[in-house]
This record gives C-alpha cells, structure tokens and sequence, in this order.
C-alpha cells in the first residue's frame, strides 16, 4: 500500500544544537534504512520549508503508524498521511503499487 506523508520539523528553540544535530543524524540513518528496504520510496524537500513529502510503501496502517513513531525527529513533526490507489486514468508511474 502507498501512502503520500507530509512531515513538517518544528524543533524547540530550547533543544541544544548538539542534541538537535545528535537527532538529526539518527533520523537520517534510520530514513537511509528504510529508503535501503524499500519501504520509504521518495523523500523530497519542501522548498523553503523545514518540510518533506514521502512516499512510503507499506502493508499496513498499522505498519506505517509504527514505522512513523520510531522516527527521532517523532516528538518534532507534525505528520499527514493520505493513503493513495490506483488513478483509473494514468498510464505510466514512477512509483508502482503492489
Ligand atoms: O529533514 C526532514 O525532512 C525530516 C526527516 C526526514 C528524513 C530525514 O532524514 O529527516
């Protein structure tokens, strides 16, 4: 199942910049993992906002729900998740659903 998720950072300004870099830095390990498996299919930067979209594709909600609270930037983000299908009218898709 593909689902679309906007992730939006809003880091406290009362977070050290060493914690806030120590977090970043497992965020990106755990996301190149994900990305490694397949499971996280696009990341994209919103420009100019401390913003992503990503496409995930997962079994579950229940598998995307986990997947998403174990992000370290978790406690950060404000997530919106729309869940795709099929459009009856594409042709071709960079991404290809199950
Ligand atoms: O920077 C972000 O958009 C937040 C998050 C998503 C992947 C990652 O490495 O950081």
């Amino acid at each position: 199942m593909l689902y679309l998720v906007r992730m939006d950072v809003k880091l406290p300004a009362t977070l050290a910049p060493a914690e806030a870099d120590a977090i970043k830095a497992r965020e990106k390990a755990y996301s190149q993992g994900l990305q490694r498996e397949g499971r996280w299919r696009h990341l994209w930067r919103v420009v100019g906002e401390y913003a992503n979209y990503s496409v995930f594709d997962v079994e579950s909600n229940d598998e995307l729900h986990t997947l998403l609270s174990q992000l370290p930037l978790f406690p950060y983000m404000q997530i919106q998740v729309t869940p795709l299908a099929q459009h009856p009218s594409a042709i071709a898709s960079a991404i290809t659903a199950n």
